[in-house]
């Protein structure tokens, strides 16, 4: 592709060389140029790319595009930009053709909520018969082809790289999560989003490498609303209007308030053989019950953000209650059936804030016992440990200490940190380090009316020990320990 086509929707300088080149290739890791390359100069967390400039042009990069002074012989093109994120995601998109124009794309933006509500989105319009791509933190899919993600909203280059395969698989839409970082380092911009959602936001996400402040993480959030067509936001968050500030879309509202264009009244918890669901009534631009196998307002939230979505795509009532009845996400308050006597969900949180959020909902339907398996993360934060250990004392009837990812630590190290949260608290506790062992005590010891968490695993396949992923997924131990194996 020729360089000026790939540069029409930025502003630049040219410092130096021609901007009459064909451009095979658009790179922005010194690793993977080839020659007749376009690299970008990142700067990013840990190394920066402008470092690499000397090597990619030994390599055959003709054009950097760069935000600082490089030096290099003076026939290869430096084009200078005040932002080389920026400017990826638009030389990315248009090297790719623009492939946003040729579909619907949903982003959802929120601290809480994103995964599972891109899977009822997907969910309600398949059933509709629309054919929908998704982006997010377990995975990209693209028609029949699963990609595993390294990132919730990867690198623009891949995004576009994700539109332009699904465009060409037949989507209609697609359906992604847009994380605050994602908005924050340009990884969405060069396209306009057809719709833009908001679930809620609290404190999160803030540190080395993330946001500086609060401030910074509302500021981000609300860059989706300055890059899409439709807004659609809760109502009910205290921080909606500050995430709208200086929005340019026209704004749609739910939440479960009549002030809301689209509302849920009357929440109804129901409690089946082996699954926990709610019932609600929708109003306002729509009206007609929903019956969802899913539990908690946490879940009426995230049914209804996908029902003001695929409102817009003309799907009929009977279809969303089809949709959502059938709807299931993997690890995420994913019930599994294992007893008609008591219940058992697989769910991915794995801090403090999510664990307290899911262990209070569950409370709400007067368990007999509230059971609570988890582990923490090695190499991760140690406040997680004490936080989680303290929630889960204070909350659960009994919590089962077990292993999650040890990575490099000493399982039983991880445990005791646990301990040290949990003996804040009169909470009782078991100890059982293997994780599997640890499932089956729940399970083989089960009483009528329980609600048995499993936390933090989630979406997750593999067990991760001293550097190495070993396939561990909590649905086949579970198999497994039914079938007495
Ligand atoms: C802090 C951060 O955002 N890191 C991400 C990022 O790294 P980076 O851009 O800072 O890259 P870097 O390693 O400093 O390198 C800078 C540049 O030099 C280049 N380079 C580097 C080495 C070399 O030899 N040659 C070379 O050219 C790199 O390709 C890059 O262009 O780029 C990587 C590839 O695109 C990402 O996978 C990686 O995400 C890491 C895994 C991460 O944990 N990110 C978190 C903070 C994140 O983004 N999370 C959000 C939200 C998650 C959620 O709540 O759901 C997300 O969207 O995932
Ligand atoms: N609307 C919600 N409000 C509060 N908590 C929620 C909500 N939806 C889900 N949760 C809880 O948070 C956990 C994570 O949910 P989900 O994966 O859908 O969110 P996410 O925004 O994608 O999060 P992440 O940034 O970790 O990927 C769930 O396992 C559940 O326990
Ligand atoms: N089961 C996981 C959850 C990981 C969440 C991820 N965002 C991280 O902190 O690596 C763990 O603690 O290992
Ligand atoms: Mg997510």
């Amino acid at each position: 592709m020729k360089l000026s086509q790939l540069l029409e929707q930025i502003e630049y300088t040219c410092v130096q060389g021609g901007l009459d080149k064909e451009i095979k290739s658009v790179v922005y890791d010194s690793r993977k140029v080839t020659p007749d390359s376009l690299f970008l100069c990142i700067k990013g967390a840990v190394s920066d790319g402008h470092k690499y400039a000397k090597e990619v042009v030994e390599k055959g990069a003709t054009v950097l595009v760069v935000q600082d002074e490089v030096e290099v012989p003076e026939e290869v093109t430096v084009i200078r930009v005040e932002n080389t994120r920026y400017a990826m995601a638009c030389i990315s998109a248009a090297w790719f053709g623009h492939p946003a124009e040729k579909m619907k794309v949903i982003g959802i933006t929120g601290t809480k909520g994103k995964t599972t509500t891109t899977y009822l989105v997907k969910s309600i319009l398949e059933n509709a018969g629309y054919k929908v791509g998704l982006i997010g933190t377990i995975e990209a899919i693209i028609g029949d082809e699963v990609i595993p993600a390294a990132n919730t909203t990867p690198e623009s280059y891949i995004v576009q790289e994700y539109f332009a395969k699904m465009a060409e698989a037949g989507c209609d839409c697609v359906v992604m999560e847009v994380s605050s970082q994602g908005l924050m380092l340009h990884r969405t911009a060069g396209f306009v989003f057809d719709f833009g959602i908001f679930t809620n936001i609290e404190p999160d996400h803030i540190g080395p490498n993330e946001h500086k402040d609060f401030d910074d993480y509302l500021h981000c959030k609300g860059l989706l609303f300055k890059q899409c067509k439709v807004g659609i936001v809760n109502a009910d968050d205290e921080h909606v209007q500050q995430v709208l500030e200086g929005h340019t879309c026209t704004v749609e509202t739910y939440g479960l308030h009549d002030n809301a264009d689209l509302w849920a009244k009357d929440l109804k918890l129901v409690t089946g053989k082996g699954v926990l669901g709610i019932d609600y009534e929708v109003q306002g631009l729509m009206d007609f019950p929903v019956e969802i196998d899913l539990p908690g307002k946490f879940s009426v939230y995230n049914s209804l953000t996908a029902i003001a979505i695929c409102r817009h795509f003309g799907v009929s009532e009977e279809n969303i209650q089809k949709a959502l009845r059938a709807a299931k996400v993997k690890g995420r308050i994913e019930m599994v059936k294992v007893s008609d006597e008591f219940t058992l969900m697989i769910d991915y949180a794995h801090n403090a804030m999510s664990l307290e959020s899911l262990l209070t909902t569950l409370k709400e339907y007067k368990p007999k016992r509230l059971v609570c398996l988890f582990g923490c993360g090695g190499n991760r934060s140690k406040l997680r440990r004490y936080e989680m250990g303290e929630v889960s004392g204070k909350l659960a009837d009994l919590t089962i200490i077990t292993s999650d990812n040890p990575r490099n630590e000493e399982p039983q190290a991880i445990i005791d940190d646990i301990k040290i949260g949990i003996g804040k608290t009169d909470g009782k506790y078991v100890e059982i380090i293997d994780r599997k062992e640890a499932i089956a005590y729940a399970i083989h010891n089960g009483q009528p009316g329980d609600v048995i968490v499993l936390a933090g695993k989630g979406h997750e396949d593999y067990q991760e020990i001293k550097g190495k992923k070993y396939p561990m997924d909590e649905r086949d131990l579970i198999r497994d320990i039914l079938a007495g194996k």
